[in-house]
């Protein structure tokens, strides 16, 4: 049995070393088989084959327990009821955490692993940016230099879309968002068919809102999920991550002339750092510390990131 520090015994949450996670591996096949590795390659990722052995796999595995657990509720809910024609409903795991710390990067390693469990065969991703207004609308509404914050989004749609896919609904349409044109795409979707897991991932997504006056319920985003992840990292190092990632595209997705950012591509390196220096200050910084930092003690875990985006601690929720 470990030892609780004092300061955990009433803390909401256990903390785990890097080093202590990667040990549960108990009889579950905790190692990759060779056609995964590729899977996982291919995905273009940094993520490290070493770092997913270490912290992912044993995610995975604790994250397929808890899918396992609600299906098996679910069966047991249904014999109790009676009710033969009861429909499954996807698990949901939300992702959040600031602009550049890694969402889209662990929520793809996550559904690679997620889905090689007999549990969770199928497991669809959506991201919240197809859920960004329209540039048209931003900028009408003088909110251009506002994107990501709480009032860029159709809070609307994105609840309707959750509630829709927490009911069961078959083919379910998420819009899309394209960083190369930096605005939602007209006219496009993601079509969600029952999956079996829906990673819903975005900076967003652990935020609540006042609830209106006339009373009426409106439920948060996280209403609708049954875990959710936090990825967490000191702001110094997410500020490194997000220049270096401006950086790379501007030698190659800003290069292409149909880029929103392409004029960046052309400018001096120090003319181009300046601007990656005034988006992560004036607007990602800015939303990271008043509306993404607060949301972090809902999670029911949080992944600590240190240099390299290796984790570094792990705080679970206790049940
Ligand atoms: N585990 C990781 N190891 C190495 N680099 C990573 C890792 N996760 C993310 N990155 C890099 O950090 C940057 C931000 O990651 P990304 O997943 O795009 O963040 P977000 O979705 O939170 O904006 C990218 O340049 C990405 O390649
Ligand atoms: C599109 C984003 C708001 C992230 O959206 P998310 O998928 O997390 O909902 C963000 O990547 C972004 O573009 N922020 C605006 C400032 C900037 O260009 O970095």
């Amino acid at each position: 049995m470990d030892q609780l520090t004092p300061g955990e015994k009433y803390s909401p949450y256990r903390i785990f070393s890097a080093e202590r996670w990667a040990e549960f591996r108990a009889d579950t096949p905790l190692t990759l088989a060779e056609d995964e590795v590729r899977r996982l390659r291919s995905l273009n990722d940094p993520v490290d084959l070493d770092e997913i052995r270490r912290i992912y796999l044993t995610l995975s595995r604790l994250l397929s327990a808890h899918v396992e657990a609600s299906q098996l509720l679910f069966r047991q809910r249904r014999v109790f009821f009676n009710s033969d024609n009861a429909v499954k409903t996807p698990f949901i795991i939300g992702i959040a955490g600031s602009v550049a710390v890694g969402k889209s990067t662990t929520a793809r390693v996550l559904k690679e692993l997620l889905q090689r469990w007999p549990s969770s065969p199928k497991v669809d991703l959506v991201t919240t940016d197809g859920f960004l207004l329209p540039n048209e609308v931003l900028r009408r509404e003088n909110l251009m230099e506002r994107k990501g914050f709480p009032e860029s989004y159709d809070v609307g749609a994105l609840l309707r879309f959750l509630s829709a896919i927490k009911s069961g609904q078959p083919d379910v349409q998420a819009p899309l968002y394209s960083h190369m044109t930096y605005d939602v795409l007209p006219g496009a979707y993601v079509t969600i068919d029952r999956p079996d897991i829906l990673i819903f991932e975005g900076i967003n997504v652990l935020q609540t809102r006042d609830l209106p006056q006339d009373g009426k319920f409106v439920p948060f985003v996280s209403d609708f999920f049954d875990f959710s992840i936090y990825i967490d990292a000191d702001e110094k190092l997410v500020h490194h991550w997000y220049i270096d990632r401006f950086m790379r595209l501007r030698e190659t997705a800003f290069k292409n002339p149909e880029s929103f950012f392409h004029r960046y591509s052309q400018l001096s390196e120090e003319a181009a750092r300046a601007i990656a220096e005034g988006l992560w200050t004036n607007i990602n910084l800015k939303n990271l510390t008043e509306n993404i930092l607060p949301t972090r003690p809902r999670a029911d875990l949080v992944l600590r990131k240190g240099a390299n985006h290796l984790i570094e601690e792990v705080a679970l929720r206790k049940l």
